[in-house]
């Protein structure tokens, strides 16, 4: 495979400006399409994101004769149609990339299985490929799943709620990861009719059908913006319009405006999008420590910026990292080294940085692990020094035409 290097005039170091069409959430995308199917195909989905992972699971929606469902690389993919397939009994195989079988799904299918579901293990105990069977409804209407893994999976099983006899109450045990993507997910399925009630970490899903011919326009990508604040970060002064993104948004990636504002970047929302803008560069920050709990693919991007930065910020709320595309701790800790900086476990799940990022005597090679938020989280940094990006593809994924936007404002790309 050839890397590419990716290359800026100094002057756009100076000066970042112009506006980026973002492509729209394949969080939100994809919920919308798994509902949709739900109530028959029957609403008019607007915005639907271009992301590998939405466009895969658009087609294998479509695909209802295939008995093998092959979701690629995508978590969220796999997790929704395996409880899509499960309660109305299909029968199908799921199976993804290698990474992809290496991604625990047993607390789901267990799950699953309690209700009814017949769904056996083709390879590896708790992972995928999985073989879906047949469901015959077990009576359960009330299930507990542990909070603290993937949030995939409890929206993958609050969305299909609905279709059981008796509704199904959903309690999170222990702590619960990304709460966002859970109430988009409730978000949305109350857009869609659903009058489900939410009490500290029940979920209330009453039987019923999703409305029909339900209009919903997807919004501009927050996870894809957070690389957009990174390199106004970076850069001395930006003015940085990102069109599609909106003040009160579905997605917890949003949070993202509080963590730049303290970064030197302040977001002015206008009517065909958010402004952003370098106010200040931050100097004597106060030691932080920042969670990512709650919005766990905003890390890399606010990793690799404060450890370029050297901004005083530790991490916690890292854990879900290590099952993602990648394991995404380690992949940081070896992209970093390149630079000089440490990512290191300060105490138990606190991450640090240690170390003062150096550029490196020869043409730095960025990896890429299979994983489109390395690559992106380490493109800013092509504002400072030339880098070179191992595999350029790996964006499909959820933002296809990163490279073309970074080209559109002055980043040159070249095959080596
Ligand atoms: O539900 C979703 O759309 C997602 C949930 C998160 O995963 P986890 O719940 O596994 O943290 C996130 O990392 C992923 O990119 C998208
Ligand atoms: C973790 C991600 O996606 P998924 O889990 O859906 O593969 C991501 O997009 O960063």
């Amino acid at each position: 495979m050839k890397s590419s290097l990716l290359q800026t005039e100094p002057s756009l170091y100076k000066n970042l400006t112009g506006t980026v069409q973002l492509p729209s959430s394949k969080s939100e995308s994809n919920r919308a399409l798994i509902i949709n199917a739900l109530a028959g195909f029957k609403s008019t989905l607007q915005n639907l994101s271009e992301a590998r992972d939405t466009q895969t699971l658009q087609r294998l929606l479509a695909d209802t004769d295939a008995p093998v469902w092959d979701v690629l690389d995508a978590g969220t993919t796999m997790r929704f149609l395996t409880a899509y397939a499960a309660l109305q009994g299909l029968h199908k195989q799921l199976t993804g990339t290698e990474r992809m079988c290496q991604r625990p799904i047993g607390i789901l299918v267990d799950a699953l299985r309690v209700l009814g579901a017949q769904i056996e293990y083709k390879a590896a105990e708790g992972f995928p490929p999985i073989q879906i069977t047949d469901f015959q409804y077990s009576g359960k209407n009330k299930i507990q799943i542990v909070g603290n893994v993937s949030s995939q999976y409890i929206s993958a099983l609050a969305m299909v709620a609905p279709l059981l006899p008796d509704g199904l109450t959903i309690e999170l045990t222990g702590a619960v990861g990304s709460w966002p993507y859970i109430q988009m997910t409730l978000d949305l399925m109350s857009h869609f009719g659903i009058k489900l009630i939410v009490e500290n970490q029940v979920i209330r899903i009453p039987a019923g059908r999703y409305n029909e011919n339900t209009a919903f326009a997807v919004e501009s990508d927050w996870s894809g913006a957070s690389y957009w604040y990174s390199m106004a970060a970076f850069a001395q002064q930006a003015n940085i319009l990102l069109k599609g993104l909106k003040a009160n948004s579905l997605q917890g990636d949003s949070q993202i405006v509080t963590f730049m504002q303290e970064l030197g970047v302040q977001t002015y929302f206008e009517a065909d999008g958010a402004r952003l803008i370098k106010t200040h560069e931050p100097t004597d920050l106060a030691t932080m420590t920042w969670d990512f709990t709650d919005c766990p693919d905003l890390a890399q991007t606010v990793v690799v910026l404060a450890a370029a930065k050297g901004y005083p910020i530790s991490f916690t709320g890292l854990q879900s990292l290590r099952i993602k595309e990648t394991d995404r701790i380690k992949a940081l800790q070896q992209e970093l080294e390149t630079f000089g900086v440490k990512l290191t476990e300060t105490s138990p799940s606190v991450f640090g940085l240690v170390g003062k990022w150096q550029a490196p005597p020869h043409l730095p090679l960025i990896h890429t692990y299979d994983d489109h938020r390395m690559a992106m989280a380490f493109a800013p940094v092509a504002l400072r020094q030339a880098v070179r990006i191992e595999d350029i593809g790996v964006v499909a994924k959820s933002y296809p035409r990163f490279w073309d936007d970074l080209r559109s404002m002055g980043f040159r790309l070249s095959n080596l």
